[in-house]
């Protein structure tokens, strides 16, 4: 399949991408519309911080499956527009952060000893040793907006290196905090008390512009803000002016809020403003990790195997996936067949696990048997995107286990309801990954559930299914099996038929014509003949 890769990774990426068999087409410097027709035909995307993934590029890819990220942050893609559109999308959350939080280091050594102002007249020729009295970080505090993964592995070095940490983190535990050596207080307690303030949270709506000019003074002279997270969490312009009025000591910065940073931006004219092009993930070893952890996300999702970094596609342990995928089919078929059976307006879809797999994460499994209830609309509709569907519609979901089973081992009933009438539809694997329809709307039937299905209610009369047999050959489509249940002799009847073909509502009506059969239904299971 063909993954387009965007943005510069490590080749290490780019051959196991290949290695996969997949077709890899880099595209570094294409934009607008010659990128949207690129993406066309893509199943894959990969990306770093340089790619804006917007709702016009996923519009524009009707063949997507997975937006890689080779990195953490995800503020460059439309995740919301992503899940309507069925795309996962997945990062590489661990291969980068002992390098931003390295450079993070660096950064803060950088502004507190002018390495680079000094480093620069030197060059040019002059030894300006009399020019700089730095500050040393030994027994100051730093203070830590956002004690995440490269926040605490800053928080380790610096407090290796005789800092005091003080983190402002409303989603952090104490108890993480205090495995760290770190007091956790509110931002203004931060601000007041630290040294050093460095930025670590992700850029939301809530950390935009989080700290402006009314912090930086609390932060007050003497103070260094470091930003290796995100431009747009710091206001550039208030910054710019700390530094240049002496409000704060000194800044350095990796990250900006328009990137490439452009050349009238205030901050390139502050000499106590210390910055690097983005850098903080720019080390060999980073870089090869989040591009092999991003080409194996998008592999897994090519192979319909479970993103383990999904960030918004129901999430399975790897080690459990070989127990729980079987259900995965089991569940849209059981939810397929349901929805075609009722002939009423759904309102609400209930999944019900008994056995032993109940035992397990089944959150993709719902999501499956909901994929399969929405199989008739007209939206593409994935593991993905089907809670959102259903909540968008007003459907109720419900989830429901109980580990006893009937005489299963395991059984994922799917049941659609209208408030009022239901139809149940009960599914089993045999021997493990055999799938069978074990119970349509009470009765105990034994189907394969694959290709074709004829579902008909009738009365429980002789030569009834002779005749479906005769109707059914006359119009050359074939029986593959066939079940019958009864409440009673002479009573009610349901029967299943696998069929190896299509029947036409011609052959359906002449079938209800018969006064012994109520109702006949075509199912169509197959991917292809979804009506
Ligand atoms: N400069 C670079 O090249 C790199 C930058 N980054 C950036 O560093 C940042 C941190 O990455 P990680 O540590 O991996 O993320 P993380 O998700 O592990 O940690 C973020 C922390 O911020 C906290 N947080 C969220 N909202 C907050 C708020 N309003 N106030 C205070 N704390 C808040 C969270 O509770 C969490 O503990 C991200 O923005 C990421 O994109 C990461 C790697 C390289
Ligand atoms: O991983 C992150 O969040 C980063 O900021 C790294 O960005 P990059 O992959 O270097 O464009």
């Amino acid at each position: 399949m063909k993954v387009l890769v965007t943005d510069p990774i490590a080749d290490a990426g780019l051959e196991r991408l290949r290695e996969a068999g997949h077709d890899v087409v880099t595209a570094y410097d294409v934009e607008g519309a010659e990128l949207r027709e690129e993406i066309r035909d893509a199943a894959g995307l990969v990306v770093r911080s340089g790619t804006e993934v917007t709702e016009e590029l996923l519009a524009a890819a009707p063949n997507l499956v997975i937006v890689g990220r080779a990195g953490i942050g995800v503020d460059n893609i439309d995740i919301d527009a992503a899940t309507d559109h069925g795309v996962i999308v997945a990062n590489a959350p661990e291969g980068n952060v002992r390098a931003a939080a390295e450079h993070t280091v660096a950064m803060a050594f950088a502004a507190a000893r002018s390495i680079p102002q000094a480093h620069a007249r030197l060059k040019d020729g002059e030894w300006a040793k009399g020019d700089y009295l730095g500050t040393e970080v030994n027994n100051k505090t730093l203070g830590i907006v956002g004690l995440g993964r490269v926040g605490q592995e800053v928080a380790k070095r610096l407090n290796a290196l005789g800092m005091d940490l003080l983190a402002f983190d409303p989603y952090i535990s104490q108890e993480r905090a205090d495995q760290l050596g770190a007091d956790l207080a509110d931002l203004e307690t931060v601000l007041d008390e630290a040294d050093f303030l460095t930025i670590h949270t992700p850029l939301t709506p809530e950390t935009e512009d989080l700290i402006g000019t009314a912090e930086l003074e609390r932060l007050g002279a003497g103070g260094y803000v470091i930003n290796c997270a995100r431009g747009g969490i710091i206001d550039e312009a208030a910054l710019a002016a700390a530094v240049e009025d002496g409000t704060i000591a000194g800044a350095a910065l990796d990250v900006f809020a328009v990137e490439p940073l452009p050349d009238d931006s205030p901050l390139l004219g502050v000499e106590d403003v210390v910055v690097t092009p983005h850098l903080g993930a720019s080390t060999e070893a980073a870089q090869e990790n989040v591009a092999t952890s991003t080409a194996e996300q998008v592999i897994a999702a090519l192979n319909e195997e479970p993103v383990l970094n999904a960030l918004n596609a129901p999430s399975v342990d790897k080690s459990a996936f070989p127990r729980v995928r079987p259900y995965i089919e089991l569940a849209e078929t059981a939810g397929r067949i349901a929805v075609q059976l009722f002939e009423g307006r759904v309102n609400a879809v209930e999944v019900e696990y008994a056995g032993t797999i109940a035992d397990e994460e089944v959150e993709i499994v719902t999501a499956s048997a909901l994929k399969g209830v929405f199989r008739p609309l007209e939206v593409h509709v994935n593991t993905v995107n089907a809670p959102r569907v259903a909540e968008e519609r007003g459907i109720d979901v419900t989830e429901s286990k109980t580990s006893q089973s009937d005489v299963f081992q395991s059984r994922v009933s799917v049941v659609v309801t209208d408030g009022e009438d239901d139809i149940r539809v009960c599914g089993t694997l045999f021997a493990g990954d055999d799938p069978r329809i074990v119970q349509i709307d009470g009765y105990r039937v034994d189907a394969i559930p694959h290709g074709h299905m004829l579902v008909a209610r009738n009365y429980d009369k002789p030569g009834v299914i002779g005749l479906i047999g005769t109707v059914l050959g006359d119009n050359e489509v074939n029986i593959a099996g066939m079940f019958n249940a009864r409440e009673t002799i002479g009573g009610e009847a349901l029967t299943v038929y696998s069929l190896d073909s299509e029947v036409p509502d011609a052959v359906i009506d002449r079938l209800e014509d018969d006064e012994r059969i109520m109702r006949a239904q075509y199912l169509a299971l197959n991917n292809h003949t979804n009506p």
